[in-house]
């Protein structure tokens, strides 16, 4: 954290689960500064896409408290302020399943836009965002079925930027692509971080790619482990490896 700055998302002392079923999270602190990235592993099964899911306002915890830039959470999902939601972008694993099938990536990448009422800058900033994530015209006019996982991914993450996100969560973002893509998407992300100071939670098993990626890195227990209520335990980056590629 720079200065007295607040930071772009904070999670303190959160305790998630599904159904009131037994916690997957329990007491579980976190924050992320504006400009930094933190990678968040653990094993399958520890609550990884369940913390994602709360910092991104999508999932209500039990208990504890969700703050952007400093103010707590207005509500979760739909009943989230718009100013809260549109302070986070998201990008999931699956593109497919993020992605309303019937829109072309073009109208995709767009939608956050429309639905804030900013659809007169759509055109414009598709096009900005299309060459940063590299989709050319051709592939902006198809639909999700007619296009590569990779392809279809690079359009949500173009999505999850088109508001200018303060905070951006990353949930296993490249599990399913290749290294070529990863890199590209990677950089994407990275490039949009470092221009714009926003702060980024990035999901993921690959502890390779999370240490090159980001600032730090912090690690979930196994479900059934213990939590001591504190801030995660955090590894910074080696100082000799800064490229994520
Ligand atoms: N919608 C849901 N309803 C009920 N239980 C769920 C739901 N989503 C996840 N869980 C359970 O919560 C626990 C944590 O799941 P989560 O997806 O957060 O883990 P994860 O660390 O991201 O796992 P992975 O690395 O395999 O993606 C798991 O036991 C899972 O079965």
């Amino acid at each position: 954290m720079t200065g007295t700055a607040l930071p772009a998302l904070e999670l303190d002392s959160v305790t998630a689960g599904y159904q009131r079923r037994a916690p997957v999270l329990r007491d579980v602190s976190l924050t992320v500064a504006a400009g930094e990235s933190v990678g968040l592993l653990g094993p399958s099964g520890c609550g990884k896409s369940t913390l994602a899911k709360v910092a991104a306002l999508l999932h209500r915890p039990y208990a504890g408290t969700v703050r952007l830039g400093g103010e707590p959470a207005g509500g979760w999902r739909h009943r989230a302020p718009r100013a809260q939601r549109t302070a986070v972008g998201v990008v999931f694993q699956q593109p497919r399943l993020a992605a309303d099938p019937r829109l072309t990536l073009a109208a995709l990448i767009a939608e956050p836009l429309r639905a804030t009422g900013r659809g007169a800058q759509a055109t414009e900033r598709v096009a900005q965002l299309a060459q940063a994530v590299g989709l050319g015209d051709d592939l902006l006019a198809r639909r999700p079925h007619e296009v590569s996982d990779g392809q279809l991914q690079r359009a949500c993450v173009a999505r999850a930027l088109a508001l200018r996100p303060r905070v951006l969560v990353c949930d296993e973002m490249t599990a399913m692509l290749d290294a070529s893509t990863t890199a590209a998407l990677v950089a994407v992300v990275e490039d949009y971080r470092q221009r714009s100071g926003a702060a980024l939670l990035a999901v993921g098993h690959d502890r390779a790619l999370l240490e090159r990626w980001c600032d730090r890195t912090v690690a979930l227990g196994a479900v059934a482990g213990p939590r001591d209520g504190t801030e995660l335990r955090s590894v910074p980056r080696a100082p000799a490896d800064r490229s994520a590629g």
